[in-house]
């Protein structure tokens, strides 16, 4: 079972540029969240920051019962190992072949027997579809397969929590569906507690449990994934609908006045319509074999209520 994530209060600056401020959240156990915000609004840095590579200036990460911002660098080492983090491009060593890449984590951080670290790594590379690729190089594979072995790469230390920083960035539609029926599925079998960053749309609405949106320095909103798909808050709607009316300008914020005007001539001023108006699209489920984690069953008797009430509200 992976672990929770409490996020309290935190506030991340680099000199006088305030990154984020008094953002609050908790990631729930082996669940999924997604965080999405425009562009610059910080998210890797939110990564980096879950993970100890950045010091925020106020507010705790609790883990385990450990506020992790506080910790000295030999115990944050130790709290490290919790974590598997998928890069953007993969981060693999371009001069070695996937094996190689894939059990190095083993090699530098365990002392397992060249047998064992064999079994480990055709395991995982066999849960990321890589068979037969051991011995292929970074440079002489495609984009998703170099995403598929970062991946594999991020699960040889059995990691109860896992980081993805724009999974899907430079891949078509297609591998995007596979990776994320992949990480729904890996989901459900090792249990881990997933966050991912990325500006992918239809991926965030099929695959995660919980949504949250950074946007002016602040955490607009986080929380289960029907609450966030069926906001009529305006940053929220404006950002999971892709358009330009709305408080996201693009490069600042919009004056208040003007958003107004473009969201009336849209016919869709976020306060004039009904509270959870929106409608809640179907959920990306595990493939055929692999057993759902219990809290399915509440999801989806969650997300049932909800669509009864836009049905008979129709
Ligand atoms: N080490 C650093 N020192 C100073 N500023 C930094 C550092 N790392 C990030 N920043 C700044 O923090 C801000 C947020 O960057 P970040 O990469 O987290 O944004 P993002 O939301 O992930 O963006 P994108 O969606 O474009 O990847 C940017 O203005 C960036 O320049």
């Amino acid at each position: 079972m992976g672990v929770e994530i409490c996020v309290e209060g935190l506030t991340k600056s680099f000199g006088h540029q305030v990154i984020w401020q008094d953002v609050s959240l908790t990631l729930p156990a082996g669940e999924v969240s997604v965080m999405l915000g425009p562009s610059g609004t910080g998210k890797s840095v939110f990564l980096k920051t879950l993970v100890g590579l950045l010091k925020p200036e106020r507010g705790s990460i609790t883990i385990q019962g450990r506020d992790i911002t506080r910790l000295r660098e030999h115990d944050l080492y130790e709290v490290r190992k919790l974590f598997g983090v998928l890069f953007q491009d993969g981060a693999l060593f371009g001069s070695m072949n996937l094996y190689d890449n894939i059990a190095f984590p083993l090699r530098e951080h365990t002392r397992k027997s060249e047998s064992q670290i064999r079994r480990i790594v055709l395991e995982k590379m066999d849960m990321v579809g890589l068979i037969g690729a051991e011995g292929k190089l970074p440079g002489e594979i495609s984009g998703g397969m170099r995403k598929r072995a970062g991946l594999a790469r991020a699960l040889v230390l059995d990691p109860e929590i896992i980081l993805f920083d724009e999974p899907d960035s430079g891949l078509d539609p297609v591998r995007v569906a596979y990776l994320n029926q992949l990480i729904v599925d890996l989901n459900a079998q090792i249990d881990a507690t997933f966050l991912i960053v990325t500006h992918d749309i239809a991926s965030a609405r099929q695959v995660p449990d919980n949504i949250g949106l950074l946007f002016r320095r602040e955490l607009v909103m986080f929380g289960p994934r029907e609450e966030l798909l069926t906001s009529d808050e305006p940053v929220v709607r404006q950002f999971l609908n892709g358009r330009m009316q709305g408080p996201i300008g693009m490069a600042e914020e919009k004056d208040a006045a003007q958003v107004e005007q473009e969201l009336a001539q849209l016919g869709d001023a976020g306060h004039t319509t009904t509270p959870g108006s929106q409608e809640l699209p179907p959920r990306l489920l595990p493939g055929p074999g692999i057993t759902r984690p219990a809290r399915w069953q509440a999801i989806a008797e969650r997300e049932g209520a909800l669509r009864r009430r836009e049905v008979a509200g129709a």
